[in-house]
């Protein structure tokens, strides 16, 4: 992947401050429009440009399976995964209607299902039937995290050659919640029991559990707090797809909107892999996961929206996506004080 990091830009700041000048001559009150003047600015950083755009859109949903799903930590069982792919390619998800809802080119990455996967329409970019369970050994090879890290570089890449503007990137994966909880524990040195959710909605003993494994797991594995090395151990393969889709959204200046809890730890190995990296992401929503505001404080980041959702798949991401739209609308279709001649 460093050729990818090595072609992220930092965003120039005076970019930013031109379109705050440029908003400031629109006809409204300076900083009217609030959080979306600063998602506006963020937009023109991005695209270095006056004139963002953001559609279409490219939804990319990464699916893997995780070898921890055998400890239990999840209210349904691993062949949920698969079935969901299926249901994805349907076109039967949540984060379809979404996607069709703005317009999205959509495409579904098998990067480690534990099942086999023949549904036309998903993409095969398989690096092994699902993570190994990182209680007893490392979830995945370095060589191996590269590699689902190149898969999801690649798609982000695809839906750039397809004419897409801007990416959403989501995944599927039962037990993902465990080991995101595991990686962010390990990369912010936080307890794991201030991290841990319900995920698909365990009961209270379960949750306990589930905290539990987590905590031997990084005893375990003594990973320490180097992203790429923590991502193997604790990751998984759907989660190094979203960091090299990040990384390569980035690298192409696409804006990546970043879905809840499981996308905003994506994310944050990826921006602790390359800081410049965080300028190009914007927030969608706040997931109801607990551990997504300590991963959204260490990326310092407010999501757009926040609607207790907690699902994944890229649906919050979605969701946000029409504000990003208005963002592009507003600095394209309104008129200055002098065009309109109103007055100051
Ligand atoms: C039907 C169904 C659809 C989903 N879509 C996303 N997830 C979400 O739930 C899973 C993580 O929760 P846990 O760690 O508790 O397994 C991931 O697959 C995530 O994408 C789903 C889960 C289910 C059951
Ligand atoms: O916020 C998320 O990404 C999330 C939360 C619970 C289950 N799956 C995903």
């Amino acid at each position: 992947m460093h050729d990818v990091i090595a072609r992220i830009e930092p965003v120039d700041f005076r970019m930013g401050q031109r379109a705050q000048a440029y908003l400031d001559t629109l006809t409204k009150p300076p900083g009217s429009l609030g959080r979306l003047e600063a998602l506006a600015v963020s937009l023109c950083q991005i695209g270095d440009t006056l004139a963002p755009r953001v559609d279409p859109p490219g939804v990319i949903v990464f699916a893997a399976d995780h070898g921890v799903a055998e400890e239990g930590v999840s209210a349904f069982p691993q062949e949920v995964t698969a079935q969901m792919v299926a249901n994805f390619a349907r076109g039967g998800a949540a984060i379809n209607a979404f996607a069709r809802q703005v317009g999205a080119r959509m495409e579904v990455v098998d990067v480690g299902v534990a099942g086999v996967v023949r549904v036309p329409g998903v993409i095969d970019a398989k690096v092994r039937a699902g993570t190994r369970n990182f209680l007893h050994e490392d979830a995945m090879t370095e060589a191996e995290a590269l590699q689902a890290m190149r898969a999801g570089a690649l798609a982000v890449e695809r839906a750039r050659a397809a004419g897409c503007h801007s990416v959403i990137l989501g995944e599927m994966g039962i037990a993902n919640t465990t080991a995101s909880s595991a990686v962010l524990a390990a990369l912010l040195n936080h307890p794991v029991a201030a991290l841990v959710g319900a995920g698909t909605g365990i009961a209270r003993e379960r949750l306990a559990h589930k905290i539990a494994v987590i905590e031997r797991a990084l005893a375990a594995r003594g990973c320490g707090r180097e992203p790429a090395r923590v991502l193997a151990a604790l990751g998984g393969l759907e989660l190094a797809a979203m960091v090299g889709g990040f990384l390569a959204a980035a690298a192409h200046r696409l804006p990546a909107v970043v879905d809840g809890f499981i996308a905003s730890v994506a994310a944050l190995v990826a921006v602790r892999l390359c800081p410049a990296a965080r300028a190009y992401l914007v927030f969608g929503h706040r997931s109801a996961e607990p551990g997504h505001a300590h991963a959204l404080e260490a990326l310092e980041a407010i999501p757009l929206l926040a609607l207790d959702m907690r699902l994944g798949e890229g649906s919050g991401a979605a969701l946000a996506f029409p504000l990003l739209r208005a963002a592009c609308a507003m600095l394209r279709d309104m008129a200055t004080f002098d065009a309109a001649g109103v007055a100051r």
